[in-house]
């Protein structure tokens, strides 16, 4: 199992990271456009494999997409991420240029790869994807949603004074400030559903702070997050890998799907060796739909900006 990931800064770095100590790949490519980084980034990085126990071998290599060859997964993390008070869809200027080249690039080189989208904003990069190469859409998927249900699961355990495995939940809807959709209504802790321990308002208060989860740390570290995001992707790629049919909510272009057509936004679907298998249909309240439509709007409009 060969995996690229393009872009060996923060977020790509920390995804190799967490492959790695997972044990289940052959094989990580690490490219970046900076000379030598992707190199450096690479040795750091084996040089843990004693220290950690794994034999996955990590390559680095600065924008020769010859040695991505072969590729059975790639992970595009290239492009620049926010600062504090900024929105992820103002990234879209420099970062749409960066996507569509790098996965040209890939694709040249790996025409069967399944492609994970992470740059920002990224439901609109995995649309981009999606019109600008002939991958089928069962390859092309966009990476938010399992961060997003990563950061509800603590923000609920915290709420709940429990531990995180106790608890479940997902997040669905644009991986934006506003447009993620926390399913409040089917989060449980151990099967009873969380609105048998905690208030409306505090689940609303769960649902804004889930929200708001990357901007809350851009705010902290002065860039965006890494450590979770490293650590969802990699969940996504050993559930391709290993075909483990596991789901997580990905965006994915639907056609019809949630009552939503023509644009890529996060719903659950099952992870396997084909990608993206099945997109799973969860009943949703009216209230939830509303949320869901409202939320396509917001990825709508940054899909418009696009020079397609
Ligand atoms: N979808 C998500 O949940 C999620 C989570 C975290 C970060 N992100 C996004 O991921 C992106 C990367 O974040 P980061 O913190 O790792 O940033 P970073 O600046 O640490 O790393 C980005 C890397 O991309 C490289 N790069 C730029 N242009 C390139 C090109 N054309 N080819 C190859 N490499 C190129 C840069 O040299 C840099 O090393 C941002 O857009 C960020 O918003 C998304
Ligand atoms: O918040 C960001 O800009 C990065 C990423 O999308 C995240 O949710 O951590």
């Amino acid at each position: 199992m060969k995996i690229t990931i393009v872009g060996a800064g923060a977020v790509g770095a920390s995804c190799a990271e967490y492959i790695a100590i997972k044990n289940f790949a052959s094989e990580v490519v690490l490219l970046d456009i900076k000379e030598g980084y992707a190199e450096g980034k690479a040795m750091d990085l084996m040089q843990c494999a004693s220290l950690n126990g794994f034999d996955t071998k990590i390559t680095g290599v600065t924008s020769d997409y010859s040695k991505t060859a072969g590729s059975d997964i790639a992970v595009i993390t290239s492009g620049i991420p926010r600062k504090p008070g900024m929105t992820r869809e103002e990234l879209i200027g420099i970062n749409a240029g960066i996507v569509k080249t790098v996965s040209a690039s890939l694709i040249e080189h790996s025409p069967n790869v399944i492609m994970i989208v992470v740059s920002n904003p990224m439901d609109t990069m995995t649309y981009l994807v999606h019109k600008t190469t002939d991958l089928p859409k069962n390859r092309i998927i966009g990476m938010g949603g399992a961060l997003d249900s990563a950061r509800f699961k603590y923000r609920l355990a915290e709420a709940l004074e429990a531990p995180i495995s106790d608890v479940d939940g997902m997040v669905l809807g644009g991986h934006s400030d506003k447009g993620m959709v926390p399913l409040t209504s089917h989060a449980t802790r151990n099967s009873i559903k969380v609105s048998e321990f905690l208030s409306e308002d505090r689940l609303n208060q769960v649902a804004e702070d889930t929200k708001v989860g990357g901007a809350t740390l851009t705010g902290l570290l002065g860039t965006s997050a890494w450590y979770a995001p490293g650590a969802a992707v990699s969940g996504l790629v050993q559930a391709i890998a290993c075909d483990q049919k596991k789901i997580f909510p990905c965006s994915t272009y639907l056609e019809g799907e949630y009552g939503l057509n023509g644009l890529c936004i996060g719903v659950p679907v099952i992870l396997g060796k084909d990608g993206i298998e099945k997109i799973v249909d969860v009943p949703l309240s009216d209230a939830e739909m509303a949320k869901m439509q409202e939320s396509a709007e917001g990825v709508q409009k940054t899909n418009d900006l696009l020079e397609l």
